[in-house]
């Protein structure tokens, strides 16, 4: 490509530049490399699912929050050999500060929490529907951008509140016709490794690391994550015994492991039996191989997961207790989960369950001569401050061209304001399904 563009003139300098003729070069018309447009069809979809998150996060009593999609650089420098660091997109701007374009949103979350310190009350129920940024070498050809719903809980330590994060996401699923039969949810917590390390004594400040190179497991050689786990300075035998727990086949068995005493296993137990509540008991099941890949989770992780096991995973999240201190703040319990626009696609495409969305106007109105334009304005106003809907045509087309538009945009009426008509004080009206058609004084129309 960038071959072809030296060639064309389009960026390169073989070819001379665009001479003086009024022939412009073009300009590459397609969005930057991994981004894409949202043309009419594509943004009814998207508008479709923002809906359906917004209406479950307004059920859940949640408030909508927004930040900057540009954010402070140092708001995501963890160290903890993340892929959402290594693919971060930063750059220096013309005050020579180190900024990102947010690859998540909890950092931002977090800074908004210490922000508003005591001046807010806990809990809060805030969520957040955001473009996120990652830069990638293209060779991958995946996307850059991609749009995440978030919901958090900050403030509640119990795992009430990772319960009713479930709950949300499952009234999601139910809302667009996703059942237990397409999705579950694999349930753990971090809590389990954090015993592990405990008992071999690794420092707390490897925690985030250890799990960021386990949730590498099944994407790497396992010899890989044996080196990184030894360059975390594990023993041989601490890295077997966390290999071996990640396989443990029920929470029965990992009490056995463990021992009853420890508190992951109460979490667990707690978890499921509110669920059992809730009702959606068959949606999860404990699996003790989810550490999820950010760094920050200390508790219960979880992640969403299609049961034909053909596509990534849909959501994920779980408790992060220790970020706000990260940042220098004052530690408040929280958890939270991460739902993306993409895979959730992809999976209603499997399911044949993507929504026919039609464009959609109540009525088209349109004079039939250019003197009645100012009519058609007046009768457009009218109908638009009582409510309805209306697609104005604006210049003088015939008939034929106003219902070849009429059927495009799926317009219900058709008003046409003709002279003799207007002259009466009326208007013509053709209802463009069953085709009855009227006149009626414009003040009566609604
Ligand atoms: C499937 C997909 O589009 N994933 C995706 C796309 N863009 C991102 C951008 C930032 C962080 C994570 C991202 C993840």
């Amino acid at each position: 490509a960038e071959l072809d563009n030296a060639r064309t003139g389009r960026s390169g300098s073989l070819a001379s530049p665009p001479t003086s003729s009024d022939f412009k070069q073009k300009i590459d018309v397609n969005p930057p490399k991994g981004t894409r447009d949202f043309p009419p069809e594509e943004m009814r979809l998207r508008s479709w699912l923002f809906q359906n998150f917004r209406e479950v996060s307004q059920s859940f009593g949640f408030e909508e929050i927004d930040f900057p999609v540009l954010e402070s650089e140092a708001l995501f420098v963890r160290k903890a050999g993340e892929e959402i660091r290594d693919q971060l997109y930063c750059f220096e701007d013309r005050g020579n500060r180190r900024v990102a374009l947010r690859p998540e949103l909890t950092p931002s979350l977090a800074r908004l929490v210490i922000q508003k310190g005591k001046s807010v009350s806990l809990p809060l129920k805030w969520f957040a529907i955001g473009q996120c940024w990652r830069y990638e070498r293209m060779t991958r050809g995946r996307r850059r951008e991609h749009y995440q719903w978030n919901m958090d809980i900050i403030g509640v330590p119990n795992v009430t509140a990772e319960a009713e994060l479930i709950s949300s996401i499952i009234t999601f699923f139910k809302r667009i016709g996703i059942t237990a039969v397409d999705v579950g949810f694999k349930v753990s917590s971090r809590k389990v490794l954090q015993e592990v390390l405990r008992r071999y004594s690794v420092p707390d400040n490897l925690f985030g690391r250890v799990c960021v190179t386990i949730d590498k497991l099944e994407k790497i050689p396992m010899d890989d994550i044996k080196k990184e786990l030894r360059a975390a300075e594990l023993s041989e035998q601490a890295v077997e015994e966390l290999l071996q727990i990640l396989t443990v086949k029920s929470l029965e068995e990992l009490e056995e492991k463990l021992g009853s005493s420890v508190e992951v296993i109460a979490d667990l137990k707690q978890l499921f039996s509110l669920a059992e509540k809730y009702g959606y008991s068959e949606w999860i099941q404990f699996d003790a191989s989810i550490v999820r890949g950010l760094a920050y989770y200390t508790g219960i992780v979880f992640e969403g997961f299609d049961r034909e096991g053909k596509l990534r995973a849909i959501c994920g999240g779980g408790r992060y207790d220790r970020l706000l201190s990260t940042f220098g703040g004052e530690d408040v319990p929280a958890c939270g989960f991460g739902f993306g626009d993409a895979v959730i696609v992809e999976l209603l495409k499997e399911r044949g369950l993507l929504p026919e969305l039609s464009p959609q106007v109540q009525n088209i109105v349109c004079s039939l001569d250019q003197d009645l334009q100012g009519a058609a304005s007046l009768v457009a106003a009218r109908l638009r401050d009582k409510g309805q809907t209306v697609d104005l045509v604006l210049e003088n087309k015939p008939l034929k061209w106003v219902f070849k538009r009429a059927s495009r945009i799926n317009a219900q009426r058709l008003i046409i304001v003709g002279s003799s008509e207007w002259e009466k004080g009326v208007v013509g009206v053709k209802m463009l399904s069953s085709g009855e058609q009227y006149e009626i004084k414009v003040d009566e129309l609604e």
